[in-house]
């Protein structure tokens, strides 16, 4: 007769099961102390919330259901949700649970403590040379991941770069980013489906070309211009001239702008995105001398310096 398994091995594997039951276990809002509203979107509002058995902390994107269809953004939050599931990366936003009630969709999302890296770009006014190096090394690492994937945020902006507790980037905000797989069809692009904000848009998503990975790259272009100029690259008295400027790749540096910035940010703010460095390879990007001495290898490890 075969051995009966001994108690032990037993009681290990009940425990076991217990666990991974539990882990499959869906949450619902009960299991969550939702507090303060941290963000507004145009279909959902995020809650700081804390998990009762963990004492946890998440933001949790609540979406009303109703709305979402009246206003026809189901495919953003599909979208969002699709592209966040396949995230795995110190530097982005991780969607721990999401569960629903019937009136509305929950997203169990990593909450990041310090907020807006525009938060301290305002309250600075500007970064010096050692701060803007590591925070824009730091998105060189996650775009180099993102791409990876196939994915373009389509979006990035100083709001959407989240700081968490530790002080390192949480990119966040996924609703308008794009999968390139390769056998989608080029996205039809519907009349005023404009993606991105009037500041930071590419003149390909202008000229209504599909966006592509050069996106994000002249995004970060726009991105290591503000940290050490305090202002932006392209912005205007109104949206009409802001994109008259984006079209033409036209804007100027101010007095003293450091120079391999400036000879990065020039590689990067060109109208073809072919041309983007680190469109051919994210090498490209991160042996720029502007990156001298980024130990790309641990940074998601290292010690953020001070911002000031
Ligand atoms: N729309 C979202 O998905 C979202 N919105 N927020 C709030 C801020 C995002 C950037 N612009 C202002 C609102 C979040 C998320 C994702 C998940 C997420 C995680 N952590 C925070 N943390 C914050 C900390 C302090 C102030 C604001 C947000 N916020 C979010």
């Amino acid at each position: 007769p075969t051995q009966a398994p001994s108690s032990g091995s037993t009681a290990q594997s009940s425990a076991a099961t217990a666990a991974a039951n539990k882990a499959r276990v869906k949450k619902t809002p009960n299991d969550f102390i939702f507090g303060k509203v941290i963000g507004e979107g145009s279909y959902s509002t995020v809650y700081l919330a804390k998990e009762v058995s963990t004492q946890k902390e998440f933001a949790i994107k609540v979406c009303d259901k109703k709305h979402l269809i009246r206003e026809r953004k189901t495919h953003f939050v599909m979208r969002e949700k699709e592209v966040l599931m396949k995230l795995d990366h110190p530097f982005f936003i991780r969607l721990a649970y999401t569960f629903q009630d019937p009136e509305r969709l929950y997203y169990t999302l990593t909450y990041a403590r310090n907020g807006e890296l525009l938060g301290y770009l305002h309250k600075l006014s500007a970064f010096d040379v050692p701060c803007t190096r590591f925070y824009t090394a730091e998105i060189v690492l996650a775009l180099e991941y993102l791409h990876s994937l196939g994915i373009v945020h389509r979006d990035l902006k100083p709001e959407n770069i989240l700081l968490s507790e530790d002080m390192h980037i949480k990119i966040t905000d996924f609703g308008t980013s794009k999968i390139l797989s390769s056998d989608s069809k080029p996205e039809v692009k519907r009349k005023n489906s404009f993606v991105g904000t009037a500041e930071y848009v590419s003149p390909e998503v202008l000229n209504n070309q599909p966006a592509n990975f050069g996106s994000d790259l002249w995004g970060l272009g726009c991105i290591i211009y503000q940290c050490l100029s305090g202002s932006l690259p392209f912005r205007c008295g109104n949206e009409y001239q802001t994109f008259q400027k984006i079209v033409k790749a036209e804007y100027d540096f101010p007095e003293g702008f450091h120079p391999h910035a400036k000879d990065l940010v020039q590689k990067l703010l060109v109208i073809e995105p072919a041309d983007r460095l680190g469109m051919a390879d994210m090498g490209d990007l991160k042996r720029h001398p502007f990156y001298e001495g980024v130990d790309w290898e641990n940074l998601p490890q290292s010690t953020p310096p001070k911002l000031m």
